[in-house]
């Protein structure tokens, strides 16, 4: 989804502007592959003994194939391989289903069915089934003995029976001639006769034209045949795997009692296997709860067994993922392994074959009908969760947090909800993609600040932006405590609606957020942008935002990618109400995304889901804590363009409140005074730490040292001189300099 495209800078009057805003031109990037074939072969190869000539001749060259072609046949290779499994399929069922035919009508005929059905009886022990099956054979041998007894009683009969009945129908016709003939004025002998023959000759006629239709019965009667054996196969999807169509259940074991029970005896816990094999029937079904059906799968709940000094635990269950999932006949991505609610029980969520692959449908915010939403009562529509019911995700005053291995639908997953949440008006969007490749465009129009691109100076852009939304953070905080009275509830419904109320939401989001931690760039006065020191600025504004800001409706959203300490400070990840996580590499990373408690308690394992393959899959965990692996629906970038334009005519002649917060004008001196309090001298540094204390938010006590300071005090007339080798601050060189100022400016 990521293509290069222009980023645009246009602000609206309404709409506040951040200093940096660029315009972004991208080459196309063209690259042409081409593969040179190896002109030389050996030269000293022995081959079968015999020295071999250097060769000289060149290989062919191979044809380049265009990038734009290889794209195009490497799209359609699966399709052409779909329909190539479905013709192979529906031959199969074709073909099989003749044999079955034939195969069932020899096997009654020469009573080898009733054999195979006896053979299996006594296989699987069941004696009195095998003895009743064989009386029946014996009895169905006995029968069709006499039938062919019977049969050749009537061969033996039917010449003379075929000989009495012509010759009775010929005296029939005789007699009747006879009487016709004695008869005054009526038909004559031969006139019967004729009329005899005549119906004869019409019947065999008839006979001769039904046979010209013969081989067409022939051929309806076989297709009938055919179509009857295609249709049974059919319906019971009886292919080889290989064949079968995806989510059709070929292969599938089905999930039973004693299918789980043997799948975590042979699952590789000695002591598991131990406690099963001492367990009587009984025993073993109470380990189990009902096999419940939960959307495209089953899930039972198995109590693990202590006794003596057997305890198997979650954990060893959860580390035997691979051989569970084989014992029950699945892959391993097709098996949940969670914690249930009772204390030693595990909770498998086992999927039906293939069904985690069907795609799922379409985002409900694609159809017509959803045209607005509600972030303070409302639900994004996110995606399936995995027993197949809709995943809606609670985004009011939640700061969230998006991460997982590139490419794997991050970008896609956070688009989706920030479609959503565009489509409440009440909503001011502040939107940096520290990428930049266009994956937000079509939201340019709706944000109030769009910063796209990967440079130290979009970095600087995104920090000012979320400094200001600590700016506005602050002065709503200030606003709330000077009028508590006014503000009895908080924010209630009522004024986060109202876009001029000065507290509606502000949401703030950085994609890709990982660029800004890891930004080595320094500002004007030295303080770094990236890193998650106290000093560095994204950093800092990040923190006090998810400090504080949730209270007064300001929320911080970021998306990163392939987590680490580095990209992604543990103080900025656990300061996230909801977590989601894509697919990453090891548990150490789903951890550092959804926390420990999510995967140690909650079973929370996006390391477990499949590079690839299930792009767009979230572990989920809500601000709630409640933990769901989320199927998300696709939202391409048409949809996305048109559900933007629903939410440009909701938002048209929206204005929000503005308050621009004033440039905080701070006193050196004064405050140097301040800090000292009724101490006589103060270390240098320790002045600094209390300066930035004083105040957080002025940066340029924020990159402040003893030296700077110093340097700084100097020029205003305040000498630091050394206290036992140590730079230090002398309370009554400030007041002599604060008093000199006074006396100077009442003088000029
Ligand atoms: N929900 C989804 N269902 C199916 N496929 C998806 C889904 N989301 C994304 N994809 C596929 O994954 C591709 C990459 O998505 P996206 O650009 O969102 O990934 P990303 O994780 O943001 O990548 P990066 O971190 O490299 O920027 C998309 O082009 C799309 O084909």
């Amino acid at each position: 989804m990521s293509t290069p495209n222009e980023q645009h800078l246009d602000r609206d009057a309404e709409i506040i502007t951040f200093p940096g805003s660029q315009e972004q031109d991208s080459e196309p990037v063209q690259a042409t592959a081409e593969r040179l074939t190896e002109a030389v072969t050996s030269t000293d190869e022995v081959v079968d003994a015999e020295l071999v000539e250097p060769s000289t001749e060149v290989a062919p060259r191979k044809p380049v194939v265009p990038p734009a072609l290889a794209s195009k046949a490497s799209a359609a290779a699966p399709v052409v391989k779909d329909a190539g499994l479905t013709v192979l399929r529906h031959s199969y069922f074709l073909v099989a289903g003749a044999w079955d035919t034939f195969s069932t009508t020899y096997g009654r005929w020469t009573g080898r069915d009733i054999d195979a059905q006896i053979a299996a009886a006594q296989a699987a022990g069941e004696h009195a089934v095998a003895a009743d099956l064989l009386r029946q054979r014996a009895e169905s041998k006995k029968l069709f003995l006499e039938r062919l007894k019977v049969w050749g009683q009537f061969l033996k009969h039917l010449p003379i029976g075929l000989a009495g009945l012509v010759g009775a129908v010929f005296g029939i016709v005789f007699v009747a001639s006879i009487i016709a003939a004695l008869q005054p004025g009526g038909l004559g002998f031969t006139d019967v006769w004729s009329g005899f023959f005549s119906a004869l000759n019409s019947g065999f006629e008839f006979v001769a034209w039904a046979a010209t239709w013969s081989p067409w019965a022939g051929l309806a009667v076989l297709l009938g045949v055919l179509g009857s054996g295609y249709n049974k196969r059919r319906h019971r999807q009886a292919v080889p795997a290989f064949l079968a169509a995806p989510g059709s259940g070929v292969g599938e074991v089905e999930v039973t009692p004693s299918v789980v029970v043997s799948a975590l005896r042979r699952a590789g816990i000695p002591a598991l296997r131990r406690a099963i094999e001492n367990m009587d029937e009984h025993q073993r079904a109470a380990m189990l709860s009902p096999i419940r059906l939960a959307g495209c799968g089953v899930e039972v709940d198995v109590t693990l067994p202590t006794s003596g000094d057997t305890t198997v635990t979650t954990e060893q269950i959860r580390a035997k993922r691979r051989a569970l999932a084989e014992g029950l006949g699945r892959h391993e991505h097709e098996v949940f392994i969670t914690k249930a609610e009772a204390a030693r029980t595990v909770r498998f969520w086992i999927a039906d074959s293939g069904a985690l692959d069907e795609p799922i449908g379409e985002s409900p915010l694609v159809g017509d009908g959803f045209d607005k939403a509600d972030v303070f009562s409302g639900k994004a529509p996110w995606g399936v969760t995995l027993r197949g019911a809709p995943f809606l995700l609670k985004l009011w005053q939640c700061h969230l947090l998006i991460t997982g291995l590139s490419n794997q639908g991050k970008t896609a997953a956070l688009r989706s909800l920030l479609l959503w949440l565009l489509l409440d008006p009440s909503v001011e969007v502040h939107l940096a993609d520290l990428k930049g490749v266009g994956d937000y465009n079509m939201l340019k129009p709706l944000v109030s600040s769009y910063i796209a691109g990967p440079t130290d100076e979009h970095v600087a852009e995104a920090t000012v932006m979320l400094e200001w939304a600590v700016g506005e953070m602050n002065r709503r905080i200030e606003e709330i405590e000077a009028n508590a009275d006014a503000y009895p509830n908080g924010i209630t419904a009522a004024l986060s609606r109202d876009v001029t109320s000065g507290f509606h939401p502000i949401v703030l989001v950085v994609d890709e957020a990982q660029v800004a931690y890891e930004c080595p760039a320094k500002d004007d006065d030295g303080l770094p942008l990236g890193g998650s020191k106290a000093t560095s600025r994204f950093f800092n504004a990040v923190r006090k935002i998810q400090n504080q800001g949730r209270a007064v409706n300001v929320t911080f959203w970021q998306g990163t990618q392939d987590p680490t300490n580095e990209n992604l400070p543990i103080r900025a990840r656990n300061g996230a109400h909801v977590r989601a996580s894509l697919v990453v590499a090891t548990e150490s990373q789903s951890r550092m995304a959804l926390g420990d408690a999510a995967v140690d308690a909650g079973g929370a394992a996006p390391h477990e889901l499949r590079q690839g393959k299930d792009k767009g899959v979230l572990v989920v965990k809500d601000a709630d804590n409640t933990i769901e692996t989320v199927r998300t629906h696709f939202i391409d970038g048409t949809s996305a363009e048109q559900v933007a334009e629903r939410a440009r005519i909701v938002r048209a002649g929206t204005r929000f409140h503005r308050t621009e917060p004033a440039e905080q004008q701070r006193d050196l001196l004064d405050d140097v005074a301040t800090v000292l309090e009724d101490a006589d001298k103060v270390k240098a540094t320790d002045v600094v730490a209390r300066l930035r204390k004083l105040a957080p938010d002025h940066r340029a006590y924020q990159a402040l040292d003893g030296t700077k300071l110093k340097d700084q005090l100097a020029t205003l007339g305040v000498e630091v001189k050394k206290a036992d080798g140590i730079p230090t601050v002398y309370t009554h060189r400030v007041h002599t300099a604060l008093a000199a100022r006074e006396g100077g400016s009442e003088t000029s």
